[in-house]
């Protein structure tokens, strides 16, 4: 691969390196080094509040042809520590782009390397698992990029949704009539949730991490939704105490990802870490209840242990596993019953809100609703 004449540096924490070309910001950064297999939707990556503290490596070899638009921002920023590329495509062609993904990066002080193996990378990180790595257009000695490199804290033991919830309560009005309201609890949220369900006429009010239960029932609201996030969910105590209350309230709960790891340990299950993850585009998941199986957007390391084959009992309730990934059999939703067998709480591991990705799941916004109509219906019966 050629190189330009600015180098930089990729150092894995076992001592693996990759010199390659300066792409983006010039500088230092540190972070847990993870593949992602998405052919497109680089924009939508880099914004989602769930990779910080990573450098992504993108496994699609040329990246950048679309440029950088106004419109595919998940949130306010970028928010990846590093991403490293096979290929910065030197040509943006897309007629939605007002700059380049280089200038963006640059832009927002984010440090990239391109023209690296990122296959041979893939296949090590694959093998060896996700691993802190250090990234740097200023330190080219791997010895001692090394050095600092050991010094950063892991991504086990990582709490970081106080670096990305929002500071204030913001509202997304419902499009056309308001016909339920939901309080959304800021993870680490991305846009496009938000304004997928108010499209369906719900008014949301995403709220940050440190709401309680009575500010969110003084908002009315017909049901709770958790975001995705960063970070490891072991960590996340408040939001699994905020969660219980949530749920001896019987408001109805829906979950994406984060929301989902958060849900499990309310429900009294463990989470893990998984060797190298799913981050992708193309994910195979199974609906226990319709059976089909989706092709779904992922971005997780971090994974919720519980049966898959039977219910478990908690103080709510069966709580069963309602999706499971085909590819490895990992835990990618659960269902928290009533004593009839419906749903009244929720949740995926994976992102029905796909951005970037398949469309296949948005069904699941449609069941929340269905789930707080019939929570509506039994409270008017009582
Ligand atoms: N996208 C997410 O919400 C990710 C959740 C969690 N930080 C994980 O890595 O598993």
């Amino acid at each position: 691969m050629e190189r330009t004449d600015s180098p930089a540096l990729l150092v894995l924490e076992d001592g693996r390196f990759f010199r390659g070309s300066s792409f983006g910001a010039a500088g230092e950064t540190f972070g847990e080094a993870v593949f992602s297999t998405g052919m497109t939707g680089y924009q939508e990556t880099l914004t989602d509040p769930s990779y910080r503290r990573q450098i992504v490596v993108a496994t699609a070899p040329q990246i950048g042809n679309t440029g950088w638009n106004d419109e595919d921002d998940e949130s306010r920023r970028i928010w990846v520590a590093g991403f490293a590329v096979r290929d910065a495509s030197r040509v943006t062609s897309n007629w939605r782009a007002n700059r380049g993904l280089d200038e963006a990066l640059r832009e927002q002080g984010i440090v990239g390397i391109s023209d690296i193996d990122t296959r041979a990378l893939t296949r090590h990180l694959r093998e060896r698992g996700s691993m802190r790595a250090g990234l740097s257009t200023t330190e080219l000695d791997p010895d001692k990029l090394l050095e600092r490199v050991l010094q950063q804290p892991p991504m086990v033991g990582a709490n970081l949704v106080e670096e990305v919830t929002v500071g204030e309560p913001v509202v997304v009005p419902a499009v056309g009539e308001r016909t339920h309201t939901v309080a959304a609890i800021d993870l680490g949220i991305k846009e496009m949730t938000p304004e997928l369900m108010a499209a369906r006429g719900i008014e949301v009010h995403v709220l940050p991490a440190t709401t309680t239960l009575a500010q969110i029932e003084a908002l009315n609201v017909d049901g709770v939704f958790f975001s995705n996030g960063p970070g490891d969910p072991a960590t996340a105590d408040e939001a699994v105490a905020l969660l219980t209350d949530v749920l001896d309230s019987g408001l109805p709960y829906f979950g994406i990802c984060f929301g989902n790891q958060i849900f499990g340990r309310a429900l009294g299950f463990g989470t893990y870490k998984l060797k190298y993850g799913h981050r992708g585009l193309n994910v195979p998941v199974r609906d226990h209840r319709t059976g089909r199986v989706a092709i779904t957007a992922q971005n997780h390391g971090f994974a919720v242990d519980a049966p898959l084959d039977r219910p478990t009992a908690t103080p709510w309730g069966d709580a069963i596993v309602s999706h499971v990934c085909l590819n490895d059999d990992v835990v990618e939703g659960l269902e928290l019953l009533d004593a009839d067998g419906r749903i009244r709480a929720f949740s995926v591991q994976y992102h029905p809100e796909a951005a970037a990705g398949p469309h296949d799941s948005a069904y699941l916004f449609d069941r929340f609703i269905e789930v707080m109509d019939a929570h509506r219906s039994t409270g008017e019966n009582a």
